[in-house]
């Protein structure tokens, strides 16, 4: 990759393999397109001249299509290594320290994936102890379920404690108040920047066509909620109350050299609509961090399905996906105990209780809790595409009957 004439620390994830788009304003200014690189955001709009940055989302550039992207890629690249263009550019670079980061991009529709084997089998062997832990369907389609976009909302967003109908097995009947099994789900996000055309299903090889970049989602879910209310349509208030992004979207040329094959999908093979010549799998590292203490590091690239099938199912009925649409992993959870991505996993339904560094426990979070996610990627030469982080604390649930826990 290209020498820039900017100073990026070694450790930087920010360095010029990666250049990742966010929204951002700079100190009394209006909210815009930047590039994160190294210590500083690039102002799109002002370093080109196009007022297409000049917008407080992403999506009018998400909407030009793989070879606008592409374009755009290369002149940020020509920027920051001409010599000759430093003291322009210069001009409209800002301390990432110094600017206020959004939501990157108007959300048009959100799906969640349930796409990790160790997740969807700890979640069977906790919710339906009787069964086999794999549902029948789970090897042969990537299951998932229509979220709502509406409440996807950018890290740092206070997340307030749901209240809604919960019913332990003990109990007899449902009674309506703060969720006390309130949880994470560590995730990875698609952005769909192309849309696709109502009636034509989008193979497995177009997903590049499509799919702009990768950002860091937390679903965050009341387990209580979810597990009264779900049977038989799926999730819905349980899930639905916030759902947290990164304000980095990394796009998918940063990430070539983080393609790695898919887990062997011979026992059964997929359909033939949801195979891939070559996998679209991540190489992802991801934390996962509670009040300041990393609690565990689940790795993306022991996920069953890649995105690109994801896609490819999300599509298959003909349904089309546009400019916006964020779809999400699922939860991703490794085989090791130090690699669960939900609170449900580590303290394995609340029996057993997470000892921190403090001395303190904890099951499900507590008002006031902070959980944040990180992640990096290999990209070209040893570098590390860094994905930055998605942030969320705790607030204690409002409302009437919020009182009476
Ligand atoms: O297996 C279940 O009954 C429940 C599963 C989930 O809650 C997971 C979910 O929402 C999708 C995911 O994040 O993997
Ligand atoms: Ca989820
Ligand atoms: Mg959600």
């Amino acid at each position: 990759m290209s020498e820039t004439w900017l100073p990026v620390p070694r450790e930087s994830g920010f360095g010029m393999e990666n250049l990742p788009y966010g929204v951002f304003s700079p100190e009394g200014g209006d909210a815009r397109v930047g590039v994160a690189v190294g210590e500083q955001v690039l102002d799109l709009a002002a370093v080109l001249g196009d007022a297409e940055f000049a917008r407080p989302s992403l999506n009018a550039f998400l909407a030009g299509g793989r070879l606008r992207w592409d374009a755009v890629r290369t002149s940020v690249t020509g920027l920051l290594t001409d010599p000759g263009r430093r003291d322009a550019v210069e001009r409209c670079l800002h301390p990432l320290g110094a600017v206020t980061m959004h939501l990157p991009f108007e959300v048009a529709d959100y799906v969640d994936f349930y796409a990790s084997e160790q997740h969807a089998t700890n979640l069977g062997r906790m919710f339906r102890p009787d069964s086999a832990a794999l549902l029948p369907n789970w090897k042969h389609l990537p299951v998932g379920y229509h979220g709502r976009a509406g409440t996807v909302v950018a890290s740092g967003t206070p997340v307030v404690r749901p209240c809604g109908q919960r019913k332990a097995p003990a109990e007899q009947v449902p009674t309506f108040g703060p969720s006390r099994r309130l949880d994470i789900e560590c995730e990875v996000g698609f952005v769909v920047g192309s849309g696709s055309t109502l009636g034509e299903p989008v193979p497995t090889g177009d997903f590049a066509e499509h799919v702009f970049g990768v950002c860091l989602v937390n679903d965050w879910s009341a387990r209580d909620i979810q597990a009264w209310e779900y049977v038989p349509l799926g999730p819905f208030l349980g899930k639905s109350f916030a759902t947290s992004v990164s304000p980095w979207v990394v796009p998918l040329a940063a990430l070539e050299h983080a393609r790695v094959p898919t887990p062997a999908q011979e026992d059964p093979r997929p359909l033939p609509y949801l195979r891939e010549d070559r996998s679209w799998a991540l190489d992802l590292r991801l934390e996962i961090e509670l009040n300041g203490e990393i609690v565990s590091r689940p790795p993306y690239a022991a996920m069953y399905w890649s995105p690109a099938q994801m896609l490819a199912h999300l599509t298959a009925n003909g349904a089309s996906v546009r400019t916006g649409d964020l779809f999400a992993s699922g939860t991703v959870s490794g085989d090791e105990p130090g690699q669960r991505g939900s609170l449900i996993e580590m303290s394995w339904g609340g029996a057993e209780p997470l000892t921190m560094a403090n001395g303190v426990t904890r099951t499900f979070l507590e008002d006031g809790d902070t959980v944040t996610i990180r992640a990096w990627a290999p990209g070209a030469g040893g570098a590390r595409i860094g994905f930055g982080e998605v942030t969320g604390t705790v607030e204690p649930a409002r409302g009437a009957s919020a009182e009476h826990g």
